[in-house]
């Protein structure tokens, strides 16, 4: 009887060893083998591929790209982050998987500056992003709402035009274009989201500087991000009392501009709303039921500033500067604007709609430049395959170089040439759905200021060149070196002579 006892009792080990060996080999090595990964450039340890961003990212990453494939996957510090270049890639990621990439990285420098990113922008997917960006969609950025901003851009137009004539006493003066674009774009956001225009002398703070410092936060590199136990760094570099000052001062403005609302309204009912009334009367449960708190208001406020004026300021820039190296192409325009408005002395929001090559030419400024190159990154809430066949992991990054996307040479002839022409009669729209040309992005994430931004664009073009003939200040060509930021600006300041011409 002892023996069967000691001859089962060695059976049981035996089965165990050859259970852990058959699910050694045909599950756990089984699994990782079958898990295919995007391509990868060598990473370092620690840093990962931090050292392969270089000064200008999306020009790294499109070189990498063409090294590695439309798709890769890259380490910033201990982020696992995919790359997409192409458009299939960008389409499976904003369309077909649109809902798994529908939320943001966690930014600590976001979340000081917009309140536990309370806005839309950088607030994770979920119930309260729902609600924050119904509120932008259907209150303040639809078609109906934009339109009701017509006066505040043709006036603000109207002052631009008004300020570069009285700048160019002489056909030889050198004015900026660039900061007359720069205050355009400032005074519209400020009168549509703010009620006015609000400058330093009256309220004792910088507000223009505030928000460039603003901007300059979010295009912030920040090593704790990536590497966490490194983040002790920023305590010594100065970047967490920077953000600390930044998001304090911008409070104190806010709460300010708030305040004045509520005195305001008393005895200004009756006038055009701005953000802020619309926002303050939903706070009060007037429009949607849905309770506001004042973080929230004032998150979405700054939404407003960091995606709308920048952006639109960055996009002029280009365009401006694309014309002016590009004489036949600014004659064109300009023959189609003054062609269209002929014995009218100024243009209208109502002539732009015959525009098609003004159309074109932004389209081609937007192809070559967009102002987020990078666009603004998303993150996996979930495992997904990428292109049905790479695994991507949940809380990966995605980040999509829209830059390259324009420059792609088997979606585009000769892709670094500016032709406006090749938008005549084509269907490719910005509108999100042509994964061609996305500067606004697509999906559920993507920017609710589109028309904003164009309605902006568009008159403020067509004024230009109606009302100038523009040329640069020497013979040579224009410098069309990038920054880095939030958004790709040109480096050098827009110097121009403008020649007021009688129309
Ligand atoms: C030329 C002008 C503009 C460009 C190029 C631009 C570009 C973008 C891009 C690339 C995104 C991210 C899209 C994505 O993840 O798919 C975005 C999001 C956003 N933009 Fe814009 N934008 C512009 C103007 C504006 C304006 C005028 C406003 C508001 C006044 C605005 C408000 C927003 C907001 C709130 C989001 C966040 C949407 C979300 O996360 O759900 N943008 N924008």
């Amino acid at each position: 009887m002892d023996l069967p006892c000691s001859w089962y009792s060695l059976l049981i080990p035996l089965f165990v060893f050859i259970f852990l060996i058959i699910h050694h080999c045909f599950f756990t090595t089984s699994n990782t083998q079958n898990v295919l990964l995007p391509p990868s450039p060598t990473k370092l340890p620690i840093i990962g591929n931090l050292h392969q961003l270089g000064s200008l990212p999306h020009r790294s990453l499109h070189k990498l790209s063409k090294k590695y494939g439309p798709v890769m996957l890259l380490h910033l510090g201990s982020k696992p982050v995919i790359i997409a270049s192409s458009v299939e890639a960008a389409r499976d990621i904003m369309k077909t998987h649109d809902l798994v990439w529908a939320t943001r990285p966690k930014s600590s420098i976001v979340d000081r500056l917009f309140y536990g990113s309370k806005d839309v922008g950088f607030s994770p997917f979920g119930e309260y992003w729902r609600q924050v960006k119904s509120i932008v969609v259907l209150h303040l950025l639809n078609n109906k709402t934009v339109q009701s901003y017509r006066r505040v851009r043709e006036e603000e137009t109207a002052n631009m035009i008004g300020k570069i004539r009285d700048g160019c006493d002489s056909s030889s003066s050198v004015i900026n274009l660039g900061d007359h674009l720069g205050s355009l774009t400032n005074n519209i956001i400020s009168r549509v989201a703010l009620g006015r225009i609000h400058n330093e002398r009256e309220s004792g703070i910088a507000v223009k500087a505030l928000l460039e410092q603003l901007l300059a936060l979010l295009g912030t590199f920040n090593i704790g991000e990536y590497i966490p136990w490194l983040k002790w760094l920023n305590k010594i570099n100065g970047l967490d009392n920077r953000v600390k000052k930044v998001a304090k001062d911008l409070d104190e403005f806010l709460d300010s501009v708030i305040e004045e609302h509520i005195i305001k309204r008393e005895y200004s009912a009756g006038e055009a709303k701005d953000f802020l009334d619309v926002l303050q009367e939903i706070q009060n449960g007037k429009e949607t039921g849905f309770p506001l708190q004042r973080d929230s208001l004032k998150a979405i406020l700054l939404d407003s500033f960091a995606g709308g004026t920048d952006t639109i300021y960055t996009a002029l820039d280009w365009t401006m500067a694309e014309l002016l190296r590009h004489p036949r192409a600014m004659k064109t325009l300009q023959n189609e604007v003054r062609g269209l408005t002929q014995g009218k002395s100024e243009v209208t929001e109502d002539d732009l709609k015959n525009m098609e090559y003004l159309r074109a030419v932004i389209k081609e400024s937007f192809r070559l430049h967009p102002p987020n190159s990078l666009l603004v990154p998303r993150e996996s809430r979930e495992d997904v395959k990428l292109l049905g066949c790479y695994h991507i992991p949940v809380r990966t990054q995605a980040i999509i170089n829209v830059w390259a996307i324009g420059r792609d040479p088997l979606l585009w002839e000769n892709p670094e040439e500016f032709r406006p022409e090749r938008f005549l009669n084509s269907d490719i729209d910005f509108k999100g759905l042509n994964f061609e040309l996305i500067p606004f992005g697509a999906g559920r994430r993507g920017c609710p200021g589109s028309t904003f931004a164009i309605a902006v664009i568009e008159l403020a073009l067509a004024r230009l060149v109606h009302k100038f003939n523009f040329a640069l200040p020497k013979e040579e060509d224009l410098d069309m070196t990038e920054c880095t930021g939030i958004t790709t600006r040109r480096k050098s300041p827009l110097l121009v002579v403008a020649i007021p011409c009688s129309t």
